[in-house]
């Protein structure tokens, strides 16, 4: 059984462009559960470019499934993680400029930091995750970190798979199944989507959860337009 997190960035994003409350990310977690979603994530940037401190703070009281935040452990976000008390920490190894999460951790290059932020977080009760890329060495390193989970970054699957190259899988196969033999627990997020988490999801053994936002969320006003379309159309009568 893997879990779908839903990643709520995206719904700060398009408030934020307003300026206003509207789509409100507190009700949009309540609806993502209700709706049967198993966890929400929520991806912080320094910039509060979308998500903002306050919402972490905010929405921990009315996510009663998975909380998950991800993001760089600076300071300002290992206090936010340490206040709110997630259920999972997963840490991105992100520059403050990039777009989008776009690599994982050297795991051996930082494993002291690593050990020293997962044993943290760890102390406090919050599960841990690393953003890795698919390679062999990297999941050896994190084992060595101690955290408890890895996320498999699948931003090079979900391009390869687009492309029609279903190959592109083999490397994050052979990487779970040796996180598997070093009992570690894999997520695996980015860019999966529902034309490729189901051929994911079967080429990955023990996938504990993946979490979703950017084609989610896109995908939801794609299948929602029509309905919408309609609703004004009978206002406008
Ligand atoms: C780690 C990861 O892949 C996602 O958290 C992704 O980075 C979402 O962040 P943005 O919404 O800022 O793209
Ligand atoms: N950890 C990945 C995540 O939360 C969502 O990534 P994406 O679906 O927005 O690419």
């Amino acid at each position: 059984m893997t879990k779908l997190s839903v990643n709520i960035n995206k719904i700060a994003t398009l408030r934020n462009s307003r300026g206003g409350d509207v789509p409100n990310v507190v009700d949009f977690a309540k609806d993502v559960q209700r709706f049967g979603a198993e966890g929400v994530t929520i991806h912080p940037r320094p910039d509060e470019r979308h998500i903002r401190y306050q919402d972490a703070r905010d929405l921990k009281p009315v996510v009663y499934t998975e909380f998950n935040i991800e993001g760089n452990p600076v300071k300002s976000f290992m206090d936010l993680v340490l206040e709110v008390k997630p259920t999972q920490v997963t840490l991105v190894p992100d520059a403050e400029d990039a777009i989008t999460s776009n690599a994982g951790w050297d795991t051996i290059k930082h494993k002291d930091f690593l050990i020293e932020v997962i044993s943290e977080f760890q102390k406090n009760g919050i599960r841990t995750s690393i953003f890795v890329d698919p390679v062999l060495k990297q999941i050896e390193g994190a084992k060595a970190t101690g955290t408890d989970r890895i996320e498999l970054y699948t931003e090079g699957f979900a391009h390869q798979y687009g492309l029609g190259n279903k190959e592109g899988i083999k490397p994050y196969t052979e990487s779970a199944v040796l996180a598997n033999e070093l009992g570690l627990g894999i997520n695996a997020g980015h860019d999966l989507s529902l034309d490729n988490i189901q051929f994911f999801k079967e080429n990955i053994p023990n996938l504990l959860e993946v979490s979703i936002g950017h084609a989610l969320i896109a995908e939801s006003l794609y299948l929602g337009v029509e309905n919408v379309i309609q609703m004004y159309l009978q206002r406008l009568k």
